[in-house]
This record gives C-alpha cells, structure tokens and sequence, in this order.
C-alpha cells in the first residue's frame, strides 16, 4: 500500500496514522473504522488556499461536502477557512448544526425542494448554485417570503467531457445539471436572474467532473464560458464577479493514477481566466473552486478485520472482511480500484493474490479483485486506502448492517467524530405492527 501523508510503519511493524497505531484503534473502537489522517486534510486545504493567495487572485475554497459531511468534518472545515458546498437540506443542516458561517455556505443541487430553498433563504446562506428555471420560481418566492434578496451563481454546462468514469462527468450537454449553453438556456437564465430584485446575480458555475488528472478539462471549461461571455457583454452588459470552476481534482488511489500538484490545476486555471478576461476587457473575476476528493480522499484509511477464507485452487483466492459495499459503495458503483495492506504486519513482503469481498448477500461486493499481500488469515487487520471521500458519505445500511465509527487522528491522539451505528439504531425509524393487523 502507498504509504502517505503521516501513516507510516512503527516499531511493532504496525501500521501507524497521525501518530497513532491502526491494532490499537480496532482494540478501542473496532472495525470496520473508518480514519481520517487530519494533519494530510490540513495540507490539502492549505495548498488550495496558498495557490491562489500566492497569485494575488480574490478566491473561496469551498469544501464540497457530499464527499464526507458529518459535524466534526464541516467543523474542521471551518477551522481551516474554508467555504462550503452543501447539496441537500441534510448536508445544510449539518453544517448549520456544526456552527459554520452561513454567508460561506453555497447551496447546490437539480431538484431543490421548497422546504430546503427556504430553510437556506431562512438561514441566510452565501448563495445559491441555481441549476433550472423551475429553481428560479422558487427562489423567487422565497426571497419574496423571507423579504430577502437572495444571491445566486447560474451552473452552466460547459460541453466539456472529462476524462473519468460515465457517471462521475457532469460537464457535457446532456447531462440532467446546469443550464445548457448551445441553446440558449444560460443566456435566458442570466436575462431572468439580473432582472429581477429578488435576486444578486454574483455569476457563473460549472463542474466538468470528478477524478481529473490534466488541467485541459478545466482550462477548456474556461474558454468555453469566455466564448459565450464575450457574446453576454455586448448584448446583455453582463460581466461576472464570480466564476466558480466546481471540483474535480483527482487523486491516487491506485499506482498509476498520476494526480498533478494542487497549485498546477489552480495556476492553470488561473492562467486561463486571466488570458480570457485580459482579451475581454474585464476585471479578472473571483474564482471560487469546490473541491472534495482532492480535500479527504486520501486522508481516509478503512480498517477491516479479515474473517473468513475461501481458496478455490488455480481460480481466486477470497478473503472476507467484516465490511464491503456498505461502508464503500465505489467498487460495485464505478469499479473504482483501492490499495490495501495487512496492518498488522505492515513490513511483511508480498506472497499471495487475494481478492477482497465484503460481507453483503451480494457477488459483487467485492472491494478489491487480485491483490498481492503478505499471507493473510482471520484476525489480521486489512487497511483500505484512499477511503477518505465518498465512502462514509455514499454508505448504507443493507443487509441492515450497522455504519462503522468514524475516528480523526492527529498527533498521535484518536477522536471518535462519528460513533458507530447499533442494532438499535438499525430498527429505531421502524414502528412494530400494532398485533391488530394490516386492515382497522
Ligand atoms: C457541483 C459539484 N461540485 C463539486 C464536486 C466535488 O467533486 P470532487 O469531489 O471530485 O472534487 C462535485 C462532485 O463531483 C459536484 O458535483
Ligand atoms: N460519488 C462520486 C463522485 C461524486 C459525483 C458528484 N457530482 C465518487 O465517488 O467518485
């Protein structure tokens, strides 16, 4: 496994994350258990900021946080000074719950309900990320409700199609987010949007997709935008303060995916909106990114215990972990590749092909096909890395098992942030059948 961040090997041979021993954590809190190696999120977050502080460009790092939101994360998010990107009345509530500054949290989403536009408009968020002209009525009539004036950004889809998975890219035109440019939709939004007192037209959005390792996608997204926005000041007047390039940084999980520097995409892009708005004539706009993988990917390691064996001989050799598609839902989703390790023995060679299956009554909860570890048996603890975004996030409860704890590590200190769910927890939205049967 690619050894990162702070995790290392210890003196018993034991993997080590934030300074603290992996067969410790199972003994404190059991498995599976899911890491965060905080010192690795500070990093990340300091080398967006620094990238755009170091070119002297007014900028928001918002930390999209579909890809790991729980109260603790939102609240280190905050620490870090971030921004945030919520998608849902669920993700915004967290963030209300963990005391973030609501004029830094940007709303997201295609279908906004009523009840999550005015729970927003209510509390005052810093903006809307509007997807639909149906969004736009609502909007409305909440800004009217709340006697408040409410500032959006439009996200348009660029046509651009990033280099990733089919269900990951958002960028192209047909795709069920954004407003679409070729025919006319964004325009027709703008026109809507900057003549209306209800709102603050502060911009424009785009997000091309997710797991990117050029700066293409990004610099061609820009250029796009541009093109059109040349059209949009001489017939509209229409200038943006803010272009936000949505997230997309990908990240290693594998040998092999070749992630570039933070400042790269960011000097790139910047480099880009500077050329284009230079050619137009404008002031250079904000630019605000949202990137998510690229802030916890691969500060996430799941622990799992090994438990059951199966060698079929000339065929596979299966080992099963005490988790699986519940707690990282990628592998059957995108067949997304992870590395792992025996924790446990970290320093051993490797010696035999395994593939790693989880627990779930399914074939294709497999979280890893084919992996060369050090002769592995029940008992060993199997660390999954680069588990960080969109494991906890995107984990459920089939086969009604529990979601594992989630645990923060920094300076040799371990802090539970998410408890573990319980069979309690599994069956306490369930009402029982009052005995009288179905039918009163
Ligand atoms: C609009 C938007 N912003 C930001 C993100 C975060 O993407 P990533 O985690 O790849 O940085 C996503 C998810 O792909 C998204 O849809
Ligand atoms: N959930 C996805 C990416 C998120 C897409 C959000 N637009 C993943 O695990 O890679």
């Amino acid at each position: 496994m690619y050894k990162h961040g702070t995790s290392r090997s210890n003196d018993l041979g034991h993997l080590e994350i934030g300074g603290v021993d992996t067969v410790q954590l199972r003994e404190q809190f059991g498995t599976p258990l899911y890491v965060y190696d905080v010192a690795l999120i500070r990093e990340r977050a300091n080398s967006f900021l620094q990238a755009f502080k170091k070119r002297g460009i007014k900028a928001q790092v918002a930390y999209a946080s579909k890809a790991f939101s729980c109260v603790a994360m939102v609240q280190l998010a905050k620490e870090l000074d971030l921004s945030l990107d919520v998608v849902s009345g669920g993700e915004l509530h967290t963030a209300l719950v963990a005391g973030f500054p609501v004029e830094k949290i940007h709303f997201h989403g295609n279908n906004k309900s009523v009840f999550e536009i005015e729970m927003a408009v209510e509390a005052g968020i810093g903006c809307f990320v509007v997807d639909n002209f149906y969004e736009i009525e609502l909007l409305r009539e909440a800004a009217k409700k709340y006697q408040k004036t409410v500032s959006v950004l439009l996200r348009i889809t660029p046509g651009v199609e990033a280099h990733t998975h089919d269900y990951i890219s958002t960028g192209q035109e047909d795709s069920k987010f954004g407003f679409d440019l070729i025919s006319g939709q964004a325009e027709e939004a703008i026109v809507r949007v900057s003549d209306d007192d209800a709102f603050e037209m502060l911009g424009l959005h785009c997000h091309i997709g997710s797991q990117i390792f050029e700066t293409t996608g990004f610099t061609m997204a820009v250029e796009k935008i541009f093109s059109y926005l040349a059209e949009w000041k001489t017939k509209l007047n229409y200038v943006p303060k803010v272009v936000n390039l949505g997230g997309g940084f990908g990240i290693r999980y594998i040998e092999g995916d070749t992630p570039l520097p933070v400042s790269q995409y960011i000097d790139a892009t910047i480099d880009a909106v500077e050329e284009q708005s230079a050619k137009l004539g404008i002031d250079i706009p904000e630019i605000w990114i949202e990137p998510g993988r690229s802030l916890v990917g691969d500060a996430g390691t799941t622990l799992y215990t090994i438990g059951s064996e199966k060698e079929i001989p000339e065929v596979r050799h299966y080992l099963s972990v005490d988790g699986g598609m519940t707690d990282n839902l990628r592998p059957a989703l995108y067949q997304a590749k992870y590395e792992a390790m025996i924790a446990n023995r970290s320093n051993e060679s490797s010696q035999e092909t395994y593939s790693i299956a989880g627990k779930c009554c399914e074939s294709g909860d497999m979280l890893i096909w084919d992996i060369a570890l050090p002769f592995a048996k029940h008992g060993d603890l199997l660390a999954v890395s680069c588990t960080g975004a969109y494991g906890y996030s995107m984990s459920n409860n089939y086969n009604r098992i529990p979601r594992p704890a989630v645990v923060f590590v920094e300076n040799g200190d371990p802090t539970l942030v998410v408890k573990r769910e319980t069979y309690k927890d599994i069956v306490q939205l369930d009402l029982q059948l009052s005995g009288k049967g179905l039918s009163k």
